[in-house]
């Protein structure tokens, strides 16, 4: 990674990489929308066998980042909790009766 010579320069990049991280988070949320739609009650909504296996794998992928994995798990604890809020909203609107 190169060294920035400034604060705006480092903006600059952390503003390119929102600019890819956005369309990969929504494209997330799509196949998210669509979890909600194979799920047979609203409690298989949250998944915890599912979550741990992701924040394993994730954390294993910044070890090989050079990443600190602690921070990696936080950052997807909070996505994958942002997201079963926005499932559970999916879920109410398909499955009102559910
Ligand atoms: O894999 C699922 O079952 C999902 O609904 C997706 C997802 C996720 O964001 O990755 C969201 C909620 C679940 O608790 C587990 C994982």
């Amino acid at each position: 990674m190169p060294e920035c010579k400034s604060l705006a320069e480092v903006r600059e990049n952390i503003d390119r990489l929102d600019r890819r991280i956005v369309p990969l988070l929504a494209e997330r949320a799509g196949y998210v929308e669509q979890a909600a739609g194979f799920k047979a009650t609203k409690a298989a909504v949250v998944d915890p066998a599912r979550i741990e296996e992701i924040i394993l794998k994730v954390r294993h992928m910044a070890v090989e980042e050079g990443m600190e994995p602690d921070l990696v798990e936080h950052i997807y604890r909070s996505m994958i909790e942002a997201f079963i809020v926005f499932e559970a909203k999916v879920y109410r609107k398909i499955k009102p009766e559910g």
